[in-house]
Order: structure tokens, then sequence, then C-alpha cells
């Protein structure tokens, strides 16, 4: 099997890459009625694998699981939780040859030995689904030529896709039909009932494709939303202990802090933001993200262009085929770090007071949404996929540390995202070394607006607030919230 991206001449390259439509709501009306009564089975009950098919069941389609037999034989946490939601759960053997749609939500490391043992099951014109692309894009795995291969792909972590639709709203998505597999034509009709089934078009669905998933579900995930964040609490958390702060409360606003900063970022993007601060916290803020951009800036771009390439995903492979070494070795570090080893103190901390003592979190949010947003559209990637996959889950990334540290964020995505964490983690903790012995406890712990004076320069204020305001991740932002009629705030803390 080759890179299939690699594969196609340059002037498929493009296309492929720049295919992304925000579809109206009124392409949803037919609901799921291409999918209702139809036989849907998930093979894999994981993050997305539960969570898609408590959603899809709510909705009214008739879901089953497909588990290996040694899950079923030692009652792993996939039966157990499948069987006790009240789900048909069986052998590959017993429920694949009856389904219409197979969805794949195993770990991508599976895919080929999954979908190997999958396809002879399948019946003729049935539909195969995935979460990401990698698989076809990147491994160049090949489909039975009756087959419809299809992705409905969340930009949240599973967790999320489900509390998001529990609140009546649901997680942006990206469909696509791989254009190697379509063979009645009736690939966008089901993946638009899915994507209505999971609850993804009250939050806004792309018609997309494969490789525009992949090359930009890999780069948000690398960089502004787990490898940034995972970063950013490391360092900030160093800083605080360094600078007196205790560290028990320095790890519960860490912990939160997250969180809560951007809750304001997905309701009123980067310059909602940035205007819970003082109007002198708002102007340092601004200077410190403009700094981290230009330290960043190259990092996220060797990101992007080693996703582009393949140079990533060959690396990954590499790792795939030596046991998982270096993922195994980076998430036993990470557990090490004081971060994750300091017990969040039992003290009381005020929303607002996690903008004024978090002024250096606020920058690195801004700098890593802003940065994600302009390499992957400078790599071709349509502005709307961009948002979604730097912006939007942001928070939904933030909720989950908020649960249990860096621990629970790195459990919940994906094991390729893990990887790509650590990989950016690993190179961003020496590249902002020097940047982070300048940092002072004001923008890192305590109140910035402590012992100033609350004015500010006209001239100053007034360029920066121009300088967010004009962004283009504003405009497009602005945009899809427009259509997000159902977005609800969340209970913090
Ligand atoms: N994690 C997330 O939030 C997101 C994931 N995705 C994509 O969704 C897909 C699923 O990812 P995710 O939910 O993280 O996966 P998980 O790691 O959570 O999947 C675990 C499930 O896969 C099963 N599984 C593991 N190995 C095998 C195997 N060799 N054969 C059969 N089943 C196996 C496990 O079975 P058992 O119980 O037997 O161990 C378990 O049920 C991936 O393509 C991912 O990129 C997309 C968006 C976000
Ligand atoms: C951010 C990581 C992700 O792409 C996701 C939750 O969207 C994943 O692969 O887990
Ligand atoms: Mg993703
Ligand atoms: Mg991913």
């Amino acid at each position: 099997m080759a890179n299939y991206f690699n594969t196609l001449p340059l002037r498929e390259q493009l296309h492929q890459l720049g295919q992304c439509k925000f579809m109206d709501s009124s392409e949803f009306t037919d609901g799921v009625e291409a999918l209702k009564g139809k036989k849907i089975v998930i093979v894999g009950a994981g993050a997305q694998g539960l969570n898609q098919g408590l959603n899809m069941r709510d909705s009214g389609l008739d879901i089953s699981y497909a588990l290996r037999q040694v899950a079923i034989d030692e009652k792993r946490a996939s039966f157990v939780n499948t069987s006790e939601a009240g789900f048909k759960v069986g052998t590959y053997e017993e429920v694949i040859p009856t389904a219409d749609l197979v969805i794949n939500l195993t770990p991508d490391k599976q895919h080929t030995n999954v979908v190997e043992s999958v396809m002879p099951l399948m019946k003729q014109g049935a539909t195969l689904s995935y979460s990401h692309g990698f698989n076809i894009v990147e491994e160049g795995m090949q489909i039975r030529k009756d087959l419809t291969v299809i992705m409905v792909a969340p930009k949240s972590p599973g967790s999320e896709v489900r509390e998001e639709y529990k609140r009546g709203f649901g997680v942006p998505t990206l469909i696509a039909v791989h254009p190697e597999n379509d063979p009645e034509g009736k690939g966008w009709a089901q993946a638009k009932a899915y994507a209505v089934a999971t609850g993804g078009d009250r939050a806004g669905c792309l018609k997309s494709s494969f490789v525009a998933e992949v090359k930009s579900d890999l780069m948000g995930e690398q960089t502004i939303l787990c490898g940034l964040l995972q970063t950013g609490s490391i360092l900030c958390f160093d800083k605080m202990v360094e600078k007196g702060i205790d560290a028990g409360w320095a790890a519960k606003f860490i912990q939160y802090g997250w969180e809560v900063i951007t809750e304001s970022l997905k309701h009123g993007g980067v310059s909602g933001m940035l205007d819970r601060l003082s109007n002198p916290a708002k102007v340092k803020c601004f200077e410190v993200s403009e700094e981290l951009k230009d330290i960043m800036r190259p990092l996220f771009q060797k990101h992007q262009d080693d996703i582009i390439s393949g140079e990533f995903s060959s690396t990954m492979m590499k790792d795939w085929a030596e046991d998982d070494k270096n993922l195994l070795n980076w998430r036993a570090l990470t557990g090490e770090t004081n971060f994750e080893k300091t017990a969040p103190a039992d003290v009381e901390i005020t929303e607002q007071e996690f903008y004024d003592k978090g002024l250096l979190m606020v920058a690195m949010v801004r700098a890593g949404v802003e940065l994600a947003f302009e390499t992957m559209v400078e790599a071709g990637i349509i502005g709307e996929s961009a948002y979604y996959e730097s912006l939007h889950e942001t928070p939904l990334i933030a909720n989950t540390i908020a649960r249990k540290k860096l621990y629970e964020m790195n459990r919940v995505i994906s094991d390729t995202a893990e990887y790509g964490c650590y990989l950016f983690d690993h190179a961003c903790k020496p590249l902002l070394a020097d940047f982070m012995k300048g940092v002072e406890a004001d923008i890192c712990g305590k109140d910035y607006n402590e012992g100033k004076d609350n004015g500010v320069d006209n001239v100053t204020l007034i360029k920066v607030n121009e300088a967010l305001r004009s962004h283009e991740i504003e405009a497009v932002g602005a945009r899809l919230r427009g259509a997000m009629t159902a977005m609800k705030q969340i209970a913090l803390g």
C-alpha cells in the first residue's frame, strides 16, 4: 500500500485539499431518513465508538456493535459499556454480514488489520465509514469496489460528542465520500444522515474530502489542540512554583484555567477572549502573544509540512512497528511531570481570576489558535475547516483537561493525536525555554493589574483591538457562530 495523497497528481492533491463547503441547514431536512431502518454496526466501542453509538440510537437508528472475541470473553470495558447500555453486541462473524453500514471506530493503528478482517464479511453494496481518514489517505487502503466509503469526522473528543448532544447541540463535523468508492452514488446522503444522527448538523457540517480532513485534523491535534495545551500546562505550572506560588493552587488554576478562558473564545472568538482582560492586560497579552507567534511559527510550519509530505505519518508508522516505543515513553514522561503529579488544592478561584492571573495562558491560546489557523490556510485548507480544527475545538479539549489533567486529555483523544501531541510538546518546550526565563509572576499566577493604574495609551489600544478584530479567523468565526444557534454555555468549575 502506498500513501494515497502522494500518488495523486498535484492538480488533484490541491483539489482534494481545498474541498470544503459549509452546508446550509436546509441540506439536512431529510434528517436521518437515508439510514432509517438500516442495520448499522460499529466496530470498536472506545472514545468515539460508544459515544457516537449512543447519539445515533437516541436519534432513532438501529445500532449494534462488533467486538473482538477476546473483548467479549474477557468482558472488557467495550463489552461491558455496550451491553449495559442495552446494545446488541456480537463478534464480527455474528453481526457484520447483515450490516448495511459498518462504522470503523477502532484506533487508526489497527485500521488495516480491522478492515482486512471486516471487509470479506461485508455484504455486497454495503457502506464502510471512518471518523478519520488516515487509513485511506496515509496508508492507501484499497476497499472492495462494490462498497461505498464515507467519512463522518467529529471535530471533537468522543466524550464531548456525547456531552454536546445531550445539551441539545453537537460538534462541528466534516463529512466526505472517498472518490474511489461511491459505486451507487449514495455516499453523500448516508454521510449527511449519519451527521444528523450524531448531532453534527446542529453545530455545522463541512462537505469535505478524506484528504482535507486528514491534513487538517493531524495539524490541529498536534499543535494548538493538544500539543500546546500540554506544553503550556507544564511550563506555566513550573513557572508558578518557581515564583513561590502554592503548587496545589497552581495545579488547580491550570487544570481548570484552559476550560474557563476558552469558553469566551468559543462564544466570542479571540477578541471575545481578550476582551475579558483589563485594557493594560489586553495590551500586554497582545504583545506576549505576538512574541509567542514569532517563536513558534517555524514549529507550526514544520508540523504542517511534515503532515503534507507524509513524513509525519511514516515516522509514526515506524513507531507502530516498534510497538509504540516513543508513544509509551512520552506517555510515561508526561505522567512524571510536576503538573500531573500535584493534586489540585481545594480552593475557590473565581471565573474572572482565571483571566486576571492567567495572562500568559490567554496569550498562549491566542498565539496557538491563530498560528494553527494561519498555517493550515497557507497549506490550502479552507478557513471554515481551519476554524473548527483550531478555535472551536480548543475548548472541547480543554474540557477534558479540567476533568483529570493531561492524563484525561491523552486518554480520550485518539492514539494518533496523543503521539502528535507529545511530538510537538517535546519540540516546543526547548523552543520556549529562553522566553520562559523572562516570564514573571505578573503574567503567570498573579494579577497583572495589581499595583498598576488602569491607564492605557489610546492609540496603542485602538491598534491592538484593530489587529485582533481584523484577523481572518474572526470573520470566519463570526459567520460560523452565526449558524450555531443552539450552542450552549457550559457550567464551569
Ligand atoms: N478519540 C477521539 O475522540 C477521536 C477519534 N477519532 C477517530 O476515531 C477512530 C477511533 O478512535 P478512538 O475512539 O480514539 O479509538 P479507541 O482507542 O478509543 O478505540 C478503542 C476500541 O477499539 C477496539 N480495538 C482496539 N484494537 C482493536 C483491534 N486490533 N481490533 C478490533 N478492535 C480493536 C477496542 O477494543 P477492545 O475493547 O477489545 O480493547 C475498543 O473497543 C480513529 O480513527 C480516530 O482517529 C476522530 C475524532 C476524535
Ligand atoms: C484533537 C484530537 C482528535 O483529532 C480529536 C479529538 O478531534 C483525535 O484524533 O482524538
Ligand atoms: Mg480531530
Ligand atoms: Mg484526530
